[in-house]
């Protein structure tokens, strides 16, 4: 179940990534790869570490154990024109509640070289955002989506987003990704978002994370996801039979009463093994469902 394959052309690459809080270990010996253009969702539960995973990969958090590189760079030494190619909203706002939008990205302007005020304006305009009210007085979605065009607007080759619609209601929140990620596919952007609603990564994420454990355990398209994964109960003998004749994934195990089992199997598009034919259950799982399993 490696998350990770060898490409020296990755925008991020992480490696037996370990990172522990005094006694509490969470990421242990942690694999992932973010590819160019990629949008990935990144899943897992309250607490799993997702947040200290996107801090450790941007270098804003020292692991004990591991390397991280971004844009084949020491994320922790990243130069200054490696880090002008990063976008981050974290998921704490760090907008400064003084100034006014106006005067915000002007401010974080003169710290770029690139800087895109055609798309800044358009956005200010689309996301429905005064530009002279002072920050502070403006709602906490409106918040958010200021701290995501100041991210977008210079132009970065990686977009960081921890919980970006945390606080944007259900209506907004699906135009709003859509929108998002619509701005981003045209530049070939690589994008990480962390989520636990479910609906956004439905709608936006062409590829999803689960982290459970301190470790990225699977990512792949949700699509081919969705199509190649099956719920399949039986008993344990025959299961373990069709999982060692091979090109069949295992992706969770839990044992039921009786000797009997239910996996999570990924299966080939080719049908060969399909369990139906072994006479054992099979059903097709939504993403609550691999969200329930996987993380
Ligand atoms: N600075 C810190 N010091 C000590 N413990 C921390 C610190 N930051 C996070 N933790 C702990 O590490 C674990 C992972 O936290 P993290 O914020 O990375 O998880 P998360 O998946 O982003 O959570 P959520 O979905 O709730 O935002 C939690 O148990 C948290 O209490």
């Amino acid at each position: 179940m490696s998350a990770v394959t060898t490409s020296s052309t990755a925008t991020a690459e992480v490696r037996g990534l370990s990172l522990s809080y005094g006694q509490q270990t969470v990421l242990s010996n942690l694999d992932w790869q973010l590819l160019p253009g990629q949008v990935v969702g990144l899943l897992g539960r309250n607490g799993s570490g997702k947040t200290s995973l996107l801090e450790s990969v941007l270098g804003l958090r020292e692991p004990q154990l591991g390397a991280v590189q971004l844009f084949g760079q020491n994320a922790a030494e990243l130069d200054d024109a490696g880090r002008a190619r990063i976008g981050y909203v974290p998921q704490q706002s760090d907008l400064f509640e003084g100034f006014t939008p106006a005067q915000l990205l002007r401010y974080f302007k003169s710290f770029y070289p690139r800087w895109n005020e055609a798309k800044v304006e358009g956005l200010l305009s689309r996301w429905d955002i005064a530009r002279d009210k002072p920050i502070a007085k403006l709602s906490g979605g409106q918040q958010q989506r200021l701290s995501i065009i100041r991210a977008l607007a210079h132009e970065p080759d990686l977009l960081v987003l921890d919980e970006p619609v945390a606080s944007l209601d259900p209506a907004g929140r699906r135009d709003f990704l859509r929108e998002l990620v619509e701005q981003v596919l045209d530049r070939g952007t690589t994008v990480v978002f962390s989520t636990h609603i479910l609906s956004d990564l439905e709608r936006v994420a062409f590829n999803v994370a689960f982290l459970k454990q301190g470790r990225i355990g699977l990512q792949a398209p949700l699509d081919e996801l969705l199509d190649e994964v099956r719920a399949v109960t039986g008993p344990s003998a025959q299961l373990q039979a069709l999982i060692a004749a091979g090109g069949v994934q295992a992706l969770s195990r839990s044992p039921l009463e009786g000797g009997r089992e239910r996996c999570l199997l990924r299966l080939p598009q080719s049908g060969v093994n399909d369990p139906l034919h072994a006479g054992l259950s099979s059903e097709r799982v939504n993403l609550e469902d691999l969200f329930m399993e996987l993380t």
